[in-house]
């Protein structure tokens, strides 16, 4: 075995394979050559032309087994779904060899795992820059994605290459070098590469082809010289050589040399082995003329660079698993801060946290940039590193739809991730500000703490205390201020509260949507509370506007900028910005549900997220206030409504005490409003500590059914008695204690019922026992009760459906904000002047309930309420 031969198989071991074949193609060039030791001359033919085809044959089915498919097919046969091989070709075709003009077979050359190969002639010749061309394709496609790497110089025309540029992202090929400096930084890093794979004995596991087109000018011997130093140690590093235009009469160690002639090339022997007879005297050659491979066609070279680059960019793609702590779940405390993995950064892991010089973040992107599974890889980063005791969530999106479901209960997986404390799923924009509120109550809790403490700081604080870092998340932020209400200045004022005093006390806020959030200009003090801007596609908005980093970003990455979004000069590195990759965390359901399941599993005390979905509806008989009065737990007699729009859902409840005034007016014209009433009907039922009596009468047309409904289901424990208007008066009449339940007091008939009446019903009734639970269809017969001091809340609690605010003024005798929606209502109970937006009760048979949260949960929700 020749030195060369050794090498080859040092470096090929793992591929034995490809070595066979190599020697393979050695025995069959021995023999081709035996073959042109009796040709002797090309031209003129010799006259054994049969031996000549016959040789020719041989030689063709032997390259087929050392060069199959891209190493050594001719171009013609070559598709896009050529599939590469699975190592690297040892040998690579120039050409066709033409002993005669039929008989030809692949002329191929050593080059991947041992050699280089010389052209005379550099890429200014058309034949050198299509065999370049040709030759980068067949590697790099005959290559899996990844194991070759190349640099180019190319001090000609500079554009040898251009058809392969989309390499250059994927880093396969960057740009050539072409000017002498370019090429000496691509010397200096060849040489390296050798230094590096030559010291780590292994070897790298990539290998490295440096291509030559064409010198620049003022190249030096020197230079050259350095190219034949990486020659000799080159292989040994797996670095490998293509020169072009390299000078004749010095031959490049190891290389395999091709002299252009006019109309074909010749091949002279590769470095220890010989073409010619054994025997015969160097130089020997090929003996046959070769005709290079012309340039490859263009469409062929953008579909396999097309699919190197596709399979890079899936090769190298992050997985959540990547951003997740080596040293274990919950490790970290959060007193000075919190810190997650989001993304990596030409490799390395990039961090990104919350602490008091970087509070706040705004993450914008358009729809489908990957804003949720950028926020939701995060999350999760942050959850496996800071157990609940050091971190609580705080979720909400206003955008339709099942936000942030891999953090909570489903019907299929009951686990849930413990430091979610709650979450808004399609989100009202009342349940925003109500999220804002309890932070800076939180806030004004944490203040009054320090101040009690005597000035400590939150980390000094948390030595003694518990005090765990909350970072509360509102994605599709812009929805909240659609409307700039009186609701959106509130949601705003709590918003900068937090936003300013939060950083000091652990509180941090994550606002994310499309564009800029909405958020004031580039001077409102509100946006530079926010210094860490992530901007995914499409969210340069969030970037200061001479900052394009962001423009014409792919999903799967962002800009983080840590310095409110500003940019920097061109081309500079930027210590406050990185542009990241990011993984895909519904990649993997498996891994995601299994990591939730793992940091479930450890959640000790921890009770599950109390969930709000927009599109959901409550239902009474999973209300926790509703089922402790029917086992017999009622607190107090009291209506129940629905669930408040907030954080806690709240269960939205009258109490029907003794006071003035506890009475209920349910006003709208909707079903949603009789149905309002039933439920309070059936809920007073529940909480009534004893049989009580029931008046019910169903004034309004269509009410007669589900009074009688309601009479039904109530005869078992209460006394019922169903009434027209006559016996609607007699019992406001009586002083017998009980409910007087009437469904269309704005009719005709009901009108005439004297007003003093139902105003001293309404005033004096309660502290006897007597309530009032009616449904007016307009405000006007309700406001007509009010005496000349107006303050409907001395009469009666009241609930809206579909009657806008600015038909509700005669009954407030105040400006009233209150836009109907479906599935929402509005009580006013007591002087309060908002209201409480609430979700009515749904009924059983309609329920909606796409996420019915955990009853516990719901238990634990109700009981905050309560
Ligand atoms: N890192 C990533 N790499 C590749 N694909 C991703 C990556 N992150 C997200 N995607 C894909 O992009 C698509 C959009 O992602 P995602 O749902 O997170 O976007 P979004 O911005 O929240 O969209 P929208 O707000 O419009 O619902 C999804 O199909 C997702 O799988």
């Amino acid at each position: 075995m020749s030195a060369s031969e050794r090498e080859v198989d040092a470096v090929a071991t793992p591929k034995a394979r490809a070595g066979r074949a190599a020697a393979l193609h050695r025995r069959a060039e021995a023999a081709a050559t035996a073959a042109a030791g009796i040709l002797d001359e090309i031209r003129p033919a010799p006259a054994d032309h049969h031996r000549q085809y016959e040789l020719a044959e041989r030689l063709r089915t032997a390259a087929d087994v050392a060069a199959p498919g891209w190493a050594g097919g001719s171009l013609e046969s070559l598709t896009a779904t050529t599939p590469p091989g699975d190592g690297l070709p040892p040998l690579v075709r120039v050409g066709t060899a033409a002993p005669l003009d039929d008989a030809r077979f692949p002329a191929l050359v050593p080059l991947l795992g041992s050699c280089h190969v010389t052209l005379d002639a550099d890429a200014s010749d058309a034949r050198v820059a299509g065999l370049l061309r040709a030759l980068l394709l067949r590697v790099f496609a005959a290559t899996p994605a990844g194991a070759l790497l190349a640099r180019a110089v190319d001090g000609g025309s500079g554009e040898t290459f251009a058809g392969y540029a989309p390499l250059a992202d994927a880093g396969l090929l960057p740009p050539p070098a072409t000017d002498l400096t370019g090429m000496r930084a691509v010397l200096a890093e060849a040489e390296q590469w050798v230094a590096a794979g030559t010291a780590r004995q292994r070897g790298h596991d990539r290998t490295l082809l440096l291509v030559v087109a064409a010198l620049p000018d003022g190249t030096t011997t020197a230079d050259l010289d350095r190219l034949a130093g990486l020659a000799e140690g080159g292989p040994r590093a797996g670095l490998h050589l293509v020169l072009a235009g390299w000078p004749d009469g010095s031959p490049l160690p190891r290389a395999t040399a091709v002299t252009v002639r006019t109309a074909y090339a010749l091949v002279a022997d590769p470095p220890g082995v010989g073409f010619g007879s054994p025997g015969a005297e160097p130089p020997g050659g090929l003996n046959s003329p070769v005709f290079l491979d012309e340039d490859p066609p263009a469409d062929l070279v953008a579909e396999v660079c097309a699919r190197l680059v596709r399979q890079i960019e899936d090769g190298s793609r992050l997985s959540l698993g990547d951003l997740l702590p080596a040293d274990g779940f919950w490790a970290a405390g959060s007193a000075d801060g919190l810190s997650t993995t989001v993304g990596d950064a030409a490799g390395r892991p990039v961090s990104l946290g919350f602490t008091e010089l970087t509070p706040h973040w705004l993450v914008s992107g358009r729809g489908q940039a990957g804003r949720s599974a950028f926020l939701t890889a995060a999350l999760f980063g942050l959850a496996a590193r800071y157990g609940p005791d050091e971190l609580v969530l705080y979720l909400a999106d206003l955008a339709d739809g099942e936000s942030f479901v891999e953090f909570l209960q489903t019907e299929r997986d009951r686990s849930w991730v413990p430091q979610v404390r709650a979450a808004g799923m399609a989100a009202d924009r009342e349940y925003v500000a109500d999220l804002f509120g309890e932070l800076e109550a939180e806030l004004r809790r944490r203040e009054e703490a320090s101040r009690r403490a005597g000035g400590q700081r939150y980390a000094e604080l948390r030595q003694h205390q518990p005090l765990p870092r909350i970072v509360c998340v509102v994605d599709n932020f812009p929805l909240a201020l659609r409307e700039r209400d009186r609701l959106a200045a509130d949601l705003l004022a709590r918003l900068d509260a937090v936003a300013r005093a939060g950083r000091s006390y652990g509180i941090h806020l994550v606002l994310a949507g499309e564009g800029d959030l909405g958020i004031g200009g580039p001077r409102d003090p509100l946006l530079g509370r926010f210094p860490v801007r992530v901007a995914l596609p499409g969210g340069s908005a969030v970037l200061e506007p001479a900052n394009d980093s962001a423009a014409g970003l792919p999903v799967g990455s962002a800009v983080v900028n840590t310095a409110g979004g500003l940019g920097g000069p061109r081309g500079a590195t930027r210590g406050h910005e990185r542009m990241i990759r990011f993984p895909d965390p519904y990649e993997d359901p498996d891994f995601l549900a299994g990591l939730r399941r793992r940091l479930w599993e450890a959640r000790g005390e921890s009770a599950p997220p109390v969930v709000f979905a927009g599109f959901a509806r409550p239902l009474l008989a999973n209300d926790p206030r509703h089922r402790a009065a029917l086992a017999g737990r009622a607190h107090a007699p009291a209506v129940l409504l629905g669930r408040a729009v907030d954080v806690r859902r709240s269960t939205v409840t009258v109490p029907l005490g003794p006071g003035a005034g506890r009475n209920l007016a349910v006003l709208g014209r909707d079903e949603e409003a009789e149905r309002l009433l039933v439920t309070a009907v059936r809920s007073a039922a529940a909480a009534h500590p004893a049989a009580a009596r029931f008046v019910l009468a169903p004034l309004a047309n269509g009410s007669a059914e589900p009074a009688g409904v309601l009479a039904a289901e109530l005869a078992g424990r209460h006394r019922v008695e169903t009434v027209d208007v006559a016996g609607l008066r007699t019992a406001m009449e009586s002083d017998e204690p009980g409910y007087l339940v009437v469904f269309g007091l704005d009719v005709p008939d009901a009108t005439e019922l004297p007003p003093d009446l139902l105003r001293t019903l309404l005033l004096e009734g309660p502290p006897t026992g007597r309530h009032l639970l009616g449904w007016w269809r307009t405000p006007a017969p309700l406001a007509g009760l009010l005496g000349p001091e107006g303050e409907v809340d001395k009469l009666t609690a009241v609930a809206v459906t579909d009657v806008p605010g600015g038909r509700l003024e005669q009954l407030f005798d105040r400006p009233v904000w209150w836009r109907p929606q479906p599935g929402r209502a509005v009580l006013w109970d007591g002087p309060d002047e908002q209201g409480t937006v609430f979700v009515p009760f749904g009924a059983a048979e309609t329920a909606t309930a796409r996420i019915e949260p955990d009853p516990r949960a719901t238990d634990r929700a109700g009981e905050g309420a309560a």
